[in-house]
């Protein structure tokens, strides 16, 4: 996420490290570096001009703390200007009303507003344990309802079925009837997406907004479009009263230019980031978490916050007192680890999130066949109980035909207990205190070893 602004910034600030006092010549240089890097990044001009403006007033003759040299100084003032253009604090969703709060999201076509929808549900659902209608009034685009109905099974939100042969007024309408029939708590609106602002397309959708006076209206936006999304939400804006946005394909997005130039364009704030395909890749915006993640300093809160949410903390707290005790780590304790960390997003999510690994977040994904946690996981499976605790019982033939996302294959299990075994001896060597506060703090949701690769790499190769 960034990596591209990332770098450059962090590349430019670098340069101020080395000085002794913040000067207008030092802190002109270094903001022309700043000033590039954002345009490069496709932030608004408008947003570069007043972003390093702010940056220069407030850097020039700063008093320096003390405990901070000039470079952390200006970084310090950089990363509570970046914080101020994205909007500052967290604005989450507004449900205060009387149930169910409507929700419409509004966007162009392929913006991500279907699969918006059922992240949406599913953060709902899952972590504010609302229940939640969704409905479509796409009635332009048949499959764009069934791939709603799909998602919406799979998040386990209610469905309000449509026809194309409806009207969009009276879809919603009814949806929002059924909804306070079933005492849902939430109905997620989506609606249909058009190649370009047009007018019908402005119409009907003043239409739908009016039939239901939903309490949020989410514009939807890709950030690969840069800038042009604050353009478009801009426009979106002046014929609905948008209450937010949500940035989608930010996982896609090196640039950054869209989230740095919503807010300060439009006022509306970022709510939501899409960061991913799937249904769980939804993260709530925390503006000052992504100015230090911009800068490199990576996002632990995040980090900790997911691990909270993830991890089961009392397998995380048995398994390090097992360690301790210097019991066995064996394969079910291996496959809880799988488990979890894919829990957390994976490696690469992981490591994107700690300070100074952004940039290896990408090149661990592409390392990594994330498929392989799969393969090893469907691979534990395949063993008996008394297998998984005691691997050397296997004997004979090592050859399992095991089925996951994948399809059926045959596998052999060598691979994969030479690697128990290896981490198996590494988690003998770290029984000490440091390993115990680890997996606590960690809430155990790195593969032992603290995260570090294990001899041979990991996952193996299978
Ligand atoms: N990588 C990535 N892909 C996303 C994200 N959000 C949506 N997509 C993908 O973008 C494509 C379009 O998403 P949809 O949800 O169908 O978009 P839509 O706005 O509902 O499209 P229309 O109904 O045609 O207007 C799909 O392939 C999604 O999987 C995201 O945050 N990251």
């Amino acid at each position: 996420m960034f990596e591209g602004l990332s770098q450059r910034l962090s590349a430019s600030l670098k340069a101020m490290a080395g000085k002794s006092r913040l000067t207008e010549d030092n802190i002109r240089d270094t903001l022309r570096e700043v000033r590039m890097a954002l345009l490069e990044a496709d932030v608004a001009l408008s947003v570069v001009k007043e972003f390093t403006e702010a940056v220069k007033q407030r850097a020039v003759g700063a008093e320096v703390a003390q405990s901070l040299t000039p470079g952390q100084a200006f970084l310090k003032v950089v990363q509570s200007e970046l914080e101020a253009t994205m909007g500052s604090t967290n604005e989450s969703l507004n449900l205060n009303t009387q149930p169910p709060a409507v929700v419409m999201v509004a966007g162009l076509q392929g913006a991500g507003k279907t699969t918006s929808v059922a992240k949406l549900a599913r953060h709902l659902i899952e972590r504010e344990k609302k229940k939640v209608t969704v409905v479509s009034a796409d009635v332009y685009r048949p499959a764009a309802i069934k791939q709603l109905e799909t998602l919406a099974n799979e998040v386990g939100a209610r469905f309000e079925p449509s026809e194309e042969h409806e009207q969009p007024v009276a879809i919603v309408q009814r949806a929002l009837a059924q909804a306070k029939i079933q005492f849902s708590d939430v109905l997620l609106v989506d609606t249909a997406g058009r190649l370009a602002i047009d007018e019908a397309m402005m119409s009907e959708i003043k239409a739908l907004h009016s039939a239901i006076n939903p309490i949020e209206t989410l514009f939807v936006v890709d950030a690969m479009t840069g800038q042009d999304a604050a353009n478009t939400a801009n426009a979106f804006g002046a014929a609905l009263p948008l209450t937010g946005v949500i940035l989608t394909k930010v996982d896609a997005d090196t640039r950054g230019g869209a989230a740095l130039s919503v807010r300060a364009i439009t006022g509306k704030p970022i709510k939501f980031l899409g960061v991913g395909e799937k249904t769980e890749a939804l993260d709530p915006f925390h503006p000052d978490r992504l100015a230090s993640r911009i800068l490199g300093m990576g996002d632990m809160l995040s980090l900790i916050e997911e691990a909270e949410r993830t991890v089961d903390k009392k397998k995380a707290q048995r398994l390090a007192n097992k360690v301790q005790k210097g019991g066995r780590f064996d394969l079910e304790d291996f496959r809880d680890q799988l488990h979890q960390m894919r829990n957390m997003g994976g490696i690469g999510s992981m490591l994107d999130k700690m300070p100074g690994m952004g940039g290896m977040a990408q090149m661990a994904e592409q390392k990594l066949d994330t498929k392989q946690f799969d393969r090893m996981e469907a691979m534990i499976n395949s063993m008996t109980p008394v297998e998984r605790r005691k691997p050397d019982l296997i004997v004979g033939s090592r050859k399992r035909r095991i089925t996951n996302g994948s399809g059926t294959q045959v596998q052999d299990l060598n691979r994969l207990l030479k690697q128990h075994k290896q981490m198996q001896k590494m988690m003998k060597k770290m029984k000490g205190g440091g390993m115990k506060k680890m997996m606590r703090g960690l809430g155990g949701m790195m593969p032992p070893g603290g995260g570090g690769l294990p001899p041979g790499g990991f996952p193996p190769k299978m």
